[in-house]
């Protein structure tokens, strides 16, 4: 891989993959960019028109059209890198047609943040049991990192993690640019569960401040939260970690108070009352907390980590209890 021009598949079509498009094209190292969607129309648009029609539509597409397809087995056929970046609710979908002869011997990078529903697997986890991929040639990217701001080139850090730090370094080189730093990181499960529990988190904080909650009680809520992903992320997988760095602590940080969140958005919407279908269709975009907060409730009934947070972001999406009558039961249990 080190000698030979990095092949890279991007699979998903939405406002994240757009950004690592992105970064991939305007990091100078030399490499193929191949590109899944599943909408025609988008793959249409963007060959004539360089931007993704639905999302970062500001982004200028540098992709060879040639390269952009809606056949996802050709796409990955042609890369020795693959890069998943659909919504984990949509990843069995993607690759239906996938089998694991299709992805022996290349690297698997997820850019996802979430849990497989049924399964309740993390990417990894589902990418090594359903296809046989090694461990060590799994990588994770995550970190504080809105695709917005990347489409505004803000300096942005990206965490990558994976149990060959060669590989992790060797992946960093080819989304390092002027406005992307990396950290590495050999804590693949830490880092998949940290993001997966900070959107459980950003939904707790839009439905807090849906029901009328304000900064001070915040700031409560996400002192709790860092204390509760702690806790379970060191029951699932228990290392020596550092749960301040920025592929924890700031990406709870940047979900649960910024403008651009979908998770923070999500919340917001229940808590004004919203029920979770019209939430869902009044926004473009997926929260991946409302499926991963099913999943996580299913993975703790094993692990038995006190989680009051996800238990009242469960109980409101999915048991349909009032959100300003739990969220009050939530707050006499903080500290
Ligand atoms: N957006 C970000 O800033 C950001 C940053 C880091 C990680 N991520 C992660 O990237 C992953 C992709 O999220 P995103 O933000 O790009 O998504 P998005 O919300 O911008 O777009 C939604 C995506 O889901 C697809 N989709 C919607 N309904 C579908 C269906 N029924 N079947 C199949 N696909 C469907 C759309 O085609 C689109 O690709 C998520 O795991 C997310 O947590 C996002
Ligand atoms: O903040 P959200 O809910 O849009 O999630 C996007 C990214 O995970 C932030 O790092």
């Amino acid at each position: 891989m080190e000698d030979s021009v990095n092949k890279i598949a991007v699979i998903g079509g939405g406002s994240w993959a757009t950004a690592i498009v992105k970064i991939l094209s305007d990091n100078l190292k030399e490499k193929e960019i191949f590109w899944w969607m599943r909408d025609e129309a988008s793959v249409r648009h963007i060959c004539k028109y360089q931007h993704n029609p639905n999302y970062l539509s500001s982004v200028e597409i540098k992709v060879k059209p040639e390269n952009i397809s809606t056949n996802v087995k050709d796409v990955i056929s042609k890369a020795d890198m693959v890069l998943l970046n659909v919504p984990a609710a949509f990843l069995k979908e993607a690759l239906k047609d996938i089998t694991a002869d299709d992805l022996r011997g290349k690297k698997i990078i997820s850019a996802i943040k979430g849990i497989v529903p049924d399964e309740n697997q993390i990417i990894g986890e589902f990418m090594h049991s359903q296809f046989q991929i090694p461990l060590e040639d799994i990588v994770v990217i995550s970190g504080p990192c809105h695709a917005e701001e990347v489409a505004l080139e803000k300096l942005s850090y990206l965490t990558i993690a994976c149990q060959d730090m060669n590989l992790a370094c060797r992946f960093a080189q080819l989304i390092n640019t002027r406005y992307i730093k990396t950290n590495s990181s050999d804590d693949i499960y830490g880092t998949e569960y940290g993001a997966v529990l900070k959107n459980i988190y950003a939904v707790a904080s839009g439905i807090c401040h849906g029901v009328g909650f304000g900064d001070n009680f915040q700031a409560v809520l996400i002192s709790n939260a860092i204390r509760e992903m702690s806790r379970f992320v060191d029951a699932i997988h228990p290392i020596n970690r550092d749960i301040k760095e920025s592929a924890y602590l700031g990406d709870l940080l940047v979900t649960s108070y910024s403008q651009f969140s979908r998770n923070r958005t999500f919340g917001n919407m229940i808590g004004k009352g919203y029920t979770v279908k019209s939430a869902q269709l009044e926004m473009n975009m997926i929260a991946e907390g409302y499926y991963a907060v099913n999943c996580i409730h299913q993975i703790n009934k094993i692990h038995k980590v006190n989680m009051p947070i996800a238990r009242a972001v469960y109980a409101v999406l999915y048991d349909k209890h009032a959100p300003n009558i739990e969220m009050k039961l939530l707050a006499d249990e903080l500290s």
